[in-house]
């Protein structure tokens, strides 16, 4: 029987059970992944974040070529226990569990760079909580067809990675989005891209005041189905969007998704447009898992 101190934590609603694992001494199978994500018969969340040392994890060697600061690796899992490359809310929840446990520091105007599959990313903190670089974002994928369930035809998404792989598609209305049945994977035409996060947006009315846009979103994601928030996707949606208004259109970002609003923002750098991300991190309560 192992006993394994674990954290809950969110950002926006979106979920994750935590722990560390500084030497890489635990390899959970996905099967162990997803029973504890699961709801029912484990602690239940969208995704399972280990944090273990960059030097303790055979992708971490990569991520300590870019930046050999990045001391903690956030291996990330999605409840269905497969491998993710990115999580947007997850990287400030486990930036936060790093902080809190005493793994790590990160003063107003200091950066923490954190090891990932998809990069080194780097936290700050900030009034809504935490803001995180998610780097050179890409149009990737084209413009799929995306169906869903009760969407009476299927609609043109555009396909773009911030680290990991999204499809986001525009809705006609509140009505259209809140009524959608996101309990079904959508399916994407070509079917190759099947298996990418896909968001659902709409536009606030008015989309832009005093120069910043608001739009709201649903998603469901790769591995973990409908969830209440998804960071990289908010990023994704909020390009899209600006990609679709054209010229003018601003580069800050509100968006609302069903566990509250996340701000995303995009900015020049020496290596091409960079992405951030910021939002709430919160944790919830600990406990042992015993299996
Ligand atoms: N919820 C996350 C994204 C988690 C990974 C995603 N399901 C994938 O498979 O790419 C976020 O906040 O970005």
């Amino acid at each position: 029987m192992t006993n394994l101190h674990f954290t809950k934590g969110h950002g926006t609603g979106n979920d994750f059970v935590l722990f560390s694992d500084p030497d890489g001494a635990i390899d959970l199978t996905p099967a162990q992944v997803a029973a504890i994500a699961d709801r029912h018969f484990g602690v239940g969340g969208d995704g399972v974040l280990r944090a273990v040392r960059s030097t303790h994890i055979a992708e971490g060697a990569e991520a300590l070529a870019e930046d050999d600061s990045a001391e903690w690796f956030m291996d990330y899992r999605n409840s269905d226990g497969s491998i993710a490359e990115m999580c947007g809310n997850g990287i400030r929840v486990f930036a936060r569990y790093l902080i809190e446990n005493g793994l790590a520091t990160l003063e107003p105007g200091d950066t923490l760079a954190i090891g990932t599959r998809a990069g080194v990313r780097d936290v700050q903190r900030n009034l809504s909580g935490f803001q995180v670089d998610l780097g050179r974002w890409s149009l990737e994928g084209g413009e799929p067809l995306v169906r869903a369930k009760d969407l009476a035809v299927a609609r043109p998404g555009l396909g773009i990675n911030v680290g990991n792989p999204h499809v986001v598609v525009a809705l006609a209305s509140y009505d259209e989005l809140e009524s959608a049945d996101l309990s079904y994977i959508p399916q994407l035409e070509p079917e190759a891209l099947d298996g990418a996060n896909v968001e659902f947006v709409v536009p606030a009315d008015p989309m832009i005041k005093d120069g910043v846009g608001y739009i709201r979103m649903r998603v469901h994601e790769r591995g973990s189905g409908e969830t209440l928030s998804c960071g990289t996707g908010a990023a994704a949606a909020a390009l899209a969007t600006r990609h679709w208004a054209g010229a003018g259109a601003p580069n800050q970002w509100k968006v609302e998704v069903p566990g509250g609003t996340v701000g995303v923002r995009m900015f020049p750098t020496e290596d091409g447009e960079h992405v951030s991300l910021s939002g709430p991190a919160d944790l919830v309560f600990e406990g042992e898992l015993r299996f």
